[in-house]
């Protein structure tokens, strides 16, 4: 994709949010953007893996895992599914696993790390809500623009 995150900040700066969390980088796709859709979850991944199985429409899902490093709530077989359903990202505050395969896809990954134990798959967590990145509230449908150097997001509402 045709930008980079340090030159959208020296344009539009004033209109953005910049995550300060340090995410690890996977998938062959260092730059993508797309509007942000959103899951907050701890340890269990049945609403990725459900919500990365339907149409994406280039949109870059945001997924709060509480920052767990315990359980891989992302696999090869799940971002697969997220490039054939026309996904541009996934972002995981928390762990993915298959990382040498995900290295090889055209998806643009963000985790915290990596760990190859599997999250369970109960469905609990929640969807479509604000989540907080570090210091910053991504909210489904603003635009959110990522690569190596981080993670820019259109400003939220303020809350009050
Ligand atoms: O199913 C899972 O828990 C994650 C996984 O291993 C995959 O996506 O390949």
């Amino acid at each position: 994709m045709d930008f980079t995150t340090a030159d959208l900040y020296d344009e539009r700066g004033t209109e953005l949010d910049s995550v300060s969390t340090q995410f690890r980088n996977f998938g062959t796709r260092t730059a993508f953007s797309g509007p942000a859709r959103t899951i907050r979850c701890f340890q269990d991944n049945a609403l990725i893996k459900t919500m990365l199985a339907t149409p994406g429409h280039g949109a870059v899902l945001v997924v709060d895992g509480g920052g767990s490093l315990e359980t891989a709530l992302m696999g090869d077989l799940i971002a697969t599914s997220a490039i054939k359903n026309d996904w541009s990202g996934v972002i995981i505050n928390g762990a993915i696993r298959d990382s040498t395969v995900i290295n090889t896809l055209p998806l643009g990954v963000k985790a915290l790390g990596t760990n190859p134990a599997k999250s369970t798959k109960t469905g609990t967590g929640e969807t479509d809500t604000p989540v907080r990145l570090g210091n910053v509230t991504i909210t489904p449908g603003k635009m959110v623009y990522a690569d190596v150097d981080g993670i820019l997001t259109e400003k939220s509402p303020t809350e009050g």
